[in-house]
């Protein structure tokens, strides 16, 4: 975070949401089960800032995130994006941001790129000139005039999602929350959408707020990380802020034999190792200051039979897995 002397763009002060789940206790009967998705949530998020907005699943992102673009409001707290109260001013609130998803688009599919734009131009009110300079700025970082008579149906996933971005950005939005965009994308169009994402928030001061499972693209873009966990937020702080604090680490990983599984856990929590396993690779973050790697090293080396050991240093990635699993 920087030192910030502007007022937030997003100001969320003690907010919670719970949502009540009916359950049958009898043929006429049924308690009410509440859920606290979010509770008492704080951050501020001040203008050009690019914030990776993560948690496992079922934390209370995309409860947080409804609750910013309006679709719900809060059971107690207040919410502020640019200076409105979003659930109670939900148009308003429309025309300061902009929400892209991944996995499904705002365009009409039978309708061609440029009807989609024409449209959208309409429903935001948009004037002629605004959307000139608008579409070929777009154009210039996009590309977005390639496919702009083509059928959206006809678009491949990475165009789709491109021309997505783009049609986002249209009314000039304050912010834009792009949840999972590159899901199902190759890795040279992701690396292309993250880069114009970048380029976007450079040239337009556009706030970015990203909700993804995928780490590396937090760790490619942002440079605020908030990790939200059972509703709660637990952790708040820059991206070289929380390298740094956990720059002592290591991370060794390596695959393992399952008949082992269960002793070579007890040896991990015996010396206090966080660690995970994902299939056959099991992933260890070696606090330098508290654990003696060389020592753990040839222990593991001498008393298992593991194969194609990686040691290296901490990346943001580690980190929050390892935060994750606390
Ligand atoms: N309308 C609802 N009614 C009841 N419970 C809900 C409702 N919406 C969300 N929840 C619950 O609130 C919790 C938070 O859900 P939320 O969708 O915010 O999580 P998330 O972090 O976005 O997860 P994911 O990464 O899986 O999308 C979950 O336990 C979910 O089941």
């Amino acid at each position: 975070m920087k030192v910030q002397v502007t007022k937030p763009i997003i100001h969320l002060e003690n907010i919670s949401k719970t949502f009540y789940l009916r359950k049958k206790t009898g043929i006429f009967k049924s308690i009410k089960i509440p859920k606290h998705a979010v509770q008492e949530v704080n951050f501020d998020i001040y203008p050009g800032e690019i914030v990776g907005f993560i948690g496992t699943n079922g934390a209370g992102k995309s409860t947080t995130i409804k609750m910013m673009t309006g679709i719900l409001t809060p059971t107690t707290g207040i919410c502020e994006v640019g200076g409105i109260i979003p659930y109670e001013s939900r148009i308003a609130n429309a025309k300061n941001i902009s929400v892209v998803f991944g996995q499904r688009t705002q365009m009409n599919w039978d309708l061609t790129v440029e009807d989609n734009f024409n449209l959208l131009k309409e429903i935001y009110d948009v004037s002629d000139e605004q959307f000139k300079r608008q579409v070929n700025l777009l154009d210039q970082h996009m590309g977005i005039k390639k496919f702009w008579e083509q059928q959206v149906r006809s678009l491949s996933l990475g165009q789709r999602v491109l021309t997505d971005i783009a049609i986002s950005l249209i009314h000039s939005p304050k912010v834009i929350y792009l949840d999972e965009p590159t899901i199902g994308l190759d890795i040279m169009i992701k690396d292309k959408i993250l880069k114009t994402l970048k380029l976007i928030n450079q040239k337009e001061n556009v706030t970015i707020i990203l909700t993804t499972h995928d780490l590396s693209e937090i760790e490619l873009l942002c440079e605020r990380i908030i990790i939200i966990e059972e509703g709660k937020i637990i952790y708040d702080d820059t991206k070289d802020k929380m390298l740094e604090t956990f720059s002592t680490d290591s991370v060794i990983q390596f695959d393992y034999d399952y008949t082992e599984l269960k002793e070579l856990e007890i040896f991990i929590k015996n010396k206090k190792i966080d660690y995970s396993v994902e299939n056959k690779t099991m992933t260890l973050s070696i606090q330098q200051d508290v654990q003696d790697e060389k020592e753990i090293l040839s222990q593991l080396y001498l008393n298992f039979s593991i194969n194609k050991m990686t040691v290296a240093r901490t990346s943001v990635q580690d980190v929050v897995r390892s935060i994750y699993s606390k």
